[in-house]
């Protein structure tokens, strides 16, 4: 195990509650139902296309101009950053920090491959910055999650083979987008929500160096069988 990358919301740090909340508040403006369970289609995801499906569940796919589209997305991310502008360090889910210094410590890469725009900003807020050897947002990749390439391209940039690397995700999409790219996939969440990961854990404070090596040999052992 030569690098970890991480997803950032809902695995560094509990934002995906934050996204939910300001997808929630649009779509009730608009009149469009939004639960937990529709939500879970939005991880991982741009939010362009988490608006498009916003949209198309209430059937106003064709309602809207590609201007109100993009001012629907402003609202939405105002009042997002309103939510995040409150981030603190103590916002660090539970064994995040540790596995950082851990892996730090051991000379292992540290990715981030996030589709969010405000990534930077958040790991900034939670002081986490200096932990990260690259940070790739969507800004840096032609195809988001599921495709590879945003973890495929943090691969490259720390010069490891993606063999070598572990993906931490808690979308469907972004597991998607770590087996695609050939790497261990670590899923944070429910079994059902994180089909195709080799591994499960309900919470972060489950992680570890010991732990993530562990399951990484024995993938490896197996697959060379
Ligand atoms: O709107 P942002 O901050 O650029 O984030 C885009 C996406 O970033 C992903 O990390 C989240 O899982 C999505 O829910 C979110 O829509």
């Amino acid at each position: 195990m030569k690098a970890v990358i991480f997803d950032l919301d809902g695995v560094i740090t509990d934002t995906a509650e934050y996204h939910f909340q300001a997808w929630g508040s649009l779509a009730a403006a608009l009149g469009i139902p939004f639960d937990r369970e529709f939500n879970e289609q939005l991880k991982g995801i741009s939010r362009t296309e988490s608006l498009d499906k916003i949209l198309a569940r209430g059937n106003l796919s064709e309602a809207y101009t590609d201007e109100d589209k993009q001012e629907l997305a402003t609202r939405k991310n105002a009042e997002y950053q309103r939510l995040i502008s409150a981030v603190t360090p103590s916002d660090v889910l539970p064994g995040i920090k540790s596995l950082l210094t851990e892996l730090h410590d051991a000379g292992i890469g540290i990715a981030l491959a996030s589709a969010s725009k405000n990534a930077a900003f958040i790991l900034d807020r939670l002081e986490l910055t200096r932990y990260f050897d690259s940070v790739v947002d969507v800004t840096a990749i032609r195809h988001g999650k599921p495709d590879p390439e945003i973890f495929l391209t943090g691969a490259a940039n720390l010069g490891v083979q993606p063999a070598d690397c572990v993906g931490i995700e808690d979308a469907q999409a972004g597991i998607q987008a770590i087996k695609g790219a050939g790497m261990f996939a670590v899923g944070v969440g429910t079994p059902s929500q994180m089909q195709g990961a080799d591994i499960v854990v309900a919470s972060t404070a489950e992680l570890s160096l010991s732990m993530l090596e562990e399951h990484f040999c024995e993938f490896t052992k197996r697959g060379s069988l």
